[in-house]
C-alpha cells in the first residue's frame, strides 16, 4: 500500500515573528503613498488559533485519514495527523472522530469531507459531508456518535441537511473585561481567529471612545455586520446602533444576539449594503425597514467590515457622508483602491494589522478615518 507524506505544519514563535515582520512592511509599503500614521501591529498566537477547519477524508484500503492536497496539485496527497494552527478542541476532536469512525461501515462509506467549528468558550458542531444519501440507519449511528464525542453533528449530502441536535455554537468573547455571547450558525461567517477577533473587538472600542469623545452622543451605522459580531460588542458606545447584512443566516444569529446581550438599542435588518445605500438616499422603501425611522438617527459614524470585494462605488460615496469610519478590511488592494476616495475627504487617524491569517498572506487591517477639517 502506497505510504503517504504526513503534513507538517511548521509553527513556532521565531518563524511567526519573521513572517509577521514581513507581512507588516509589506502592508506599510502597500500604503505609505497615503502617509497613514504608524502601523500598529497586533500578533496572533503563534499556534492553536484557528477555530474553524475542514478536511478531506482520505479512504485506503481499510482505513482512512484527514487529507490536504499540495496547493496546486491535486495529485499530490497529505495525510494530516494533527493540525497545530487549529485549536486544541480540533485536534482532540480530530482523533476521536478518526477512532470512532474507523470500523463503522455507515458512517464512514462515501464521508468525503469533515467540518470542525469551534469556540473560544469550549463549543463545538462537527459536520460530516457525504457522496451518499442520509438513511435511518446512518441517523442512528450518528446519533451514537454525538452522544460519544459530546458535541452536535450536522450530516450533509447532496440537497439534505441532517441537524441532529441543533446547527450552531455557543461563542462567549471576553473584551474589555465584558463578556459578549454570540450564536455562531454553521454555514454563516464568523471571524477565524477568536483571539484576534477579541483584540480587533477592543480596537474598534477604543476608536469608538476616542470618536464619541469629539461627537458626544450619536448613533453608529454599520454595514456588512455578519451576526452582529461587532454591532454586540459596539452598542453601548453609541446612543442607537442601525447595522445590516445580506445573509438571512447571519441576521438570523444576530437576532439572537440582540436578545441575548439585552441589547436594546440595536437593530439588524437584512438588506444588501447596496439596497442600504438606496434606502438611507430615500430612492427606495424597503418592508425589512418599514420599523425604522431613519429620519430619527444621528448618524456621525460608520463601520464596515466588506468581504474580499470591498465597498462598491454607491457605498464608498455613502460611507464618505459620514464624518468618522472604522474600515475593517480582510483585503489590502481593495481597501487601498477604495481610500483613493474616502482621502480625498478624510484623514487617517489610525492603521492597524490584526494578524488573523498567520503563516499565509492574508492581512486583515482595520483604519479609522474623520472628515478633514477643511472640507
Ligand atoms: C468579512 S464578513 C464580516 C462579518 C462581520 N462584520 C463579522 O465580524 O463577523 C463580510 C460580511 O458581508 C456580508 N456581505 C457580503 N456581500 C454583501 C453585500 N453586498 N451586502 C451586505 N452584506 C454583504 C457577508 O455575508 C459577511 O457576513
Amino acid at each position: 500500500m502506497q505510504q503517504r507524506e504526513i503534513y507538517q505544519h511548521q509553527v513556532s514563535p521565531q518563524s511567526y515573528q519573521t513572517l509577521l515582520d514581513e507581512k507588516a512592511e509589506r502592508l506599510r509599503q502597500q500604503f505609505a503613498d497615503y502617509q497613514p500614521p504608524a502601523l500598529q501591529v497586533h500578533p496572533s498566537k503563534p499556534q492553536n488559533f484557528r477555530l474553524r477547519a475542514e478536511f478531506r477524508l482520505w479512504h485506503e484500503a481499510d482505513r482512512c485519514f484527514f487529507a490536504m492536497f499540495e496547493p496546486g496539485d491535486k495529485s499530490k496527497v497529505y495525510e494530516v495527523q494533527d493540525f497545530p494552527i487549529a485549536s486544541v478542541l480540533i485536534n482532540n476532536l480530530m482523533q476521536r472522530l478518526l477512532n470512532s469512525i474507523q470500523d463503522n461501515e455507515l458512517l464512514r462509506r462515501k464521508l468525503f469531507q469533515v467540518e470542525f467549528l469551534t469556540t473560544m468558550s469550549g463549543d463545538a458542531l462537527i459536520t460530516l459531508i457525504y457522496h451518499k444519501r442520509l438513511e435511518e440507519e446512518w441517523q442512528q449511528e450518528a446519533i451514537k456518535l454525538q452522544a460519544e464525542l459530546g458535541f452536535p453533528i450536522v450530516g450533509r449530502s447532496k440537497k439534505q441537511k441532517l441537524i441532529l441536535e441543533r446547527d450552531w455554537v455557543n461563542e462567549t468573547l471576553n473584551v474589555d473585561g465584558n463578556q459578549y455571547h454570540y450564536r455562531q450558525i454553521e454555514g454563516g461567517f464568523t471571524q477565524p481567529n477568536g483571539d484576534m477577533n477579541q483584540q480587533m473587538l477592543s480596537w474598534a472600542r477604543a476608536a469608538a471612545d476616542q470618536i464619541t469623545a469629539r461627537t458626544g452622543d450619536s448613533d453608529l451605522l454599520e454595514l456588512y455586520c455578519g451576526n452582529g459580531n461587532f454591532s454586540v460588542a459596539m452598542a453601548e458606545k453609541f446612543r442607537r446602533v442601525l447595522a445590516t447584512e445580506i445573509s438571512k443566516t447571519s441576521v438570523n444569529a444576530a437576532q439572537i444576539n440582540i436578545a441575548d446581550n439585552q441589547l436594546d438599542n440595536l437593530i439588524i435588518a437584512r438588506l444588501s449594503s447596496e439596497e442600504f445605500v438606496q434606502a438611507l438616499r430615500g430612492e427606495r422603501t424597503f418592508t425589512r425597514l418599514q420599523d425604522v425611522d431613519l429620519t430619527t438617527y444621528d448618524f456621525r459614524t460608520v463601520l464596515v467590515d466588506p468581504p474580499r470585494a470591498g465597498l462598491d462605488d454607491e457605498s464608498v460615496r455613502q460611507v464618505q457622508a459620514y464624518d468618522n469610519i472604522i474600515y475593517i478590511s480582510c483585503n489590502p488592494d481593495t481597501l487601498h483602491a477604495n481610500l483613493a476616495v474616502l482621502t480625498e475627504t478624510h484623514d487617517i487617524e489610525q492603521f492597524a494589522l490584526f494578524d488573523q491569517f498567520p503563516y499565509t498572506h492574508h492581512i486583515e487591517t482595520g483604519v479609522v478615518l474623520s472628515r478633514k477639517t477643511s472640507v
